[in-house]
């Protein structure tokens, strides 16, 4: 029998950001493992006109849920959506809803955040900083609670090169800064926010280490641990491989490169790719959750959940099997074919950009015009650039990140824990992941058939077809203009044509020879 399992059962569990990723995942394993637990709280506000019932019935009727369904039929009954925006003064939940939650709550999961990169400074400290310290002093009334789990991210210090499982000192204080924003106005934060962050590279992980340190510092005697994962990607194994539902991370760089508007990438091809499959983040959370209970360690205790130093990939061979994939299973209309060209150098990266990406959206957007269509793909593709451009800085670099306490933790495991909750990532085969990952991009993400296969591939090979035309044209219109303007290209052109006709020539004696 799974201890942890057997822990999470008659509990109530409080789950921030459950709409989200890694709340969606987290929330099944839940109830597929622990089907027992009493009740799961989940802070939720209403978004693109959808109340805060339909969207939980949209989350349980997923396929994400098809097996919870199996084992916990009643799963409806246990979940319970508060109406809660992080953003306001005191989540702006009811007196009732605030009551029940204060006095019921076992275990508390904060996942919420703004995981946009340019968000303002303004609201991501809302999110990232203020929303954890009122969930902390939430937390602090609740007489029944056991163990509160932060969800940061292994990016938090990404502005030092080595990173421990411990708390760093931000050189603001959080505290500060959440005060000084209460009179600020909107243009002058915008314009300290770049003094602020130094040498982090945006305002998600400043923010996000700001929130560690409010955590460490409004921690009181409560029991609480911090989870630190790296960039997280599909599932793994659970509940099957594959599932994804955004476009964060390396998702949109997915498509965008298998759709062929994204064939070079500013991207050091040796840097640790460090994805982590979000089943295993959501398996290691769930240990978390059951040993910072039951074991009380007597300090804060972060745990990375990385690939990096236990098994290792790189950008090039994940590129190169995200094409292979390509290869067997395409995107359905395709700009141009799949291609992966990863460089570090800042010209080249430009020149790929001008011919690669620029020019290709230019010459379609002049055939739109032509054919009366309105131009969009100097557009589509600007964006992709935009996005390309902000997650540079992750590509281009490699971190080490120490797991002595994800370690740890995994020895403290019964062999049965360590089997239903697997968080040991030496086990994931890269290349088997990475399909199955491309695979889930296609079917989950873009919700493609895979009966359209065959005719996707036709489609890439007209491209392909195209592409050769389309070269050969141009060299030849190039040729001919060189031909007419100059005398040394006329001179090599009469040369390489004499050579040709000498070989052939040549060729031709020889062969009647033989004969
Ligand atoms: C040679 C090239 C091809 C290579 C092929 C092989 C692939 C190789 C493997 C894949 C490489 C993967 C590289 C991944 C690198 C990831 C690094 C991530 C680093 C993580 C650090 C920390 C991790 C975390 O802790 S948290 C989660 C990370 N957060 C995010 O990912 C959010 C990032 N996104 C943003 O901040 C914004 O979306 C932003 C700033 C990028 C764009 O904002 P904007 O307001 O301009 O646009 P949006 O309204 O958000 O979107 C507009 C438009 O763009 C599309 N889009 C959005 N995000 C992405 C994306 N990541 N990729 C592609 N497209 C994206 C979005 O769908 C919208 O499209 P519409 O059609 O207009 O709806
Ligand atoms: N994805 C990744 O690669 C990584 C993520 N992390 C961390 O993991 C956590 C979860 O990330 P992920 O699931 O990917 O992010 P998502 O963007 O998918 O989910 C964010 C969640 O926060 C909720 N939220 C945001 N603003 C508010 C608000 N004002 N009120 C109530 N809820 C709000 C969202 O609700 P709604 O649906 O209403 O928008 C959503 O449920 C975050 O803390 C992130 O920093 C760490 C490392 C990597």
């Amino acid at each position: 029998m799974s201890m942890i399992a057997a822990f999470y059962g008659g509990k109530s569990i409080l789950i921030t950001g459950a709409t989200g990723f890694l709340g969606k995942v987290l929330m099944e394993k839940l109830f597929r493992t622990s089907p027992d637990l009493k009740v799961i709280y989940i802070l939720v506000r209403p978004k693109a006109g959808q109340t805060l019932q339909q969207r939980v019935f949209q989350i349980l009727n997923s396929k994400l849920f098809e097996k919870v369904k199996e084992v916990c039929p009643n799963v409806h009954e246990k979940i319970r959506a508060i109406y809660a925006d992080l953003s306001q003064n005191d989540f702006a939940i009811s007196k009732e809803d605030m009551q029940e939650l204060l006095s019921c709550t076992n275990i508390i999961f904060h996942c919420a955040a703004t995981v946009r990169f340019d968000d303002t400074l303004r609201h991501a400290v809302q999110l990232n900083v203020t929303a954890t310290r009122q969930l902390l002093l939430m937390a602090s009334q609740m007489p029944k609670l056991e163990a509160f789990i932060h969800i940061s991210t292994a990016y938090s210090n990404c502005n030092l090169k080595h990173i421990d499982e411990v708390i760093y000192p931000c050189p603001v204080e959080p505290k500060k800064i959440i005060d000084s924003l209460e009179w600020l106005d909107d243009a002058i934060i915008e314009e300290i926010a770049p003094k602020l962050i130094r040498d982090w590279p945006n305002i998600y992980t400043y923010t996000k280490a700001l929130g560690e340190m409010v955590v460490q510092q409004e921690s009181r005697n409560l029991n609480i641990a911090i989870i630190r994962p790296s960039i997280v990607g599909a599932t793994w194994q659970e509940p099957f491989p594959g599932w994804v539902d955004n476009i964060n991370g390396p998702n949109g760089l997915i498509i965008a490169a298998g759709k062929g508007f994204l064939r070079a990438l500013k991207a050091a091809p040796k840097a640790v790719a460090d994805l982590i499959p979000v089943d295993t983040v959501v398996n290691l959370m769930l240990a978390v959750g059951w040993y910072t209970a039951v074991h009380r360690p007597k300090s804060t205790l972060v745990y990375h959940s990385t690939s990096g130093n236990l098994n290792p990939c790189n950008w090039h061979k994940m590129g190169v099997q995200v094409l292979a994939t390509f290869e067997k299973i395409p995107l359905e209309r395709a700009f141009r074919r799949p291609y992966a060209n990863f460089t570090s150098n800042n010209f080249t990266s430009q020149y790929w950009n001008a011919v690669s990406h620029q020019a290709p959206a230019i010459i379609y957007d002049c055939y739109l015009r032509l054919t009366g269509r309105k131009p969009r793909m100097t557009k589509v593709m600007n964006q992709i650039l935009r996005t390309a451009s902000m997650l540079e800085y992750f590509l281009n670099r490699s971190w080490e990140w120490s797991t002595y306490n994800t370690e740890m933790l995994m020895s403290e495991l019964s062999p049965e824990d360590q089997r239903v909750f697997n968080f040991d990532v030496r086990q994931l085969n890269w290349l088997e992941y990475i399909e199955n990952y491309v695979l889930g991009v296609k079917k989950y993400l873009l919700k493609e058939d895979m009966a359209g296969i065959p005719e996707a591939k036709q489609h890439l090979k007209r491209l392909r077809n195209i592409h050769y035309l389309f070269n050969t044209a141009l060299f030849l219109i190039v040729w001919r203009l060189l031909i007419a303007r100059s005398q040394m290209a006329r001179n090599v052109w009469f040369f390489i044509v004499s050579f040709c006709y000498k070989f052939l020539s040549y060729f031709r004696a020889s062969s009647t020879l033989k004969v």
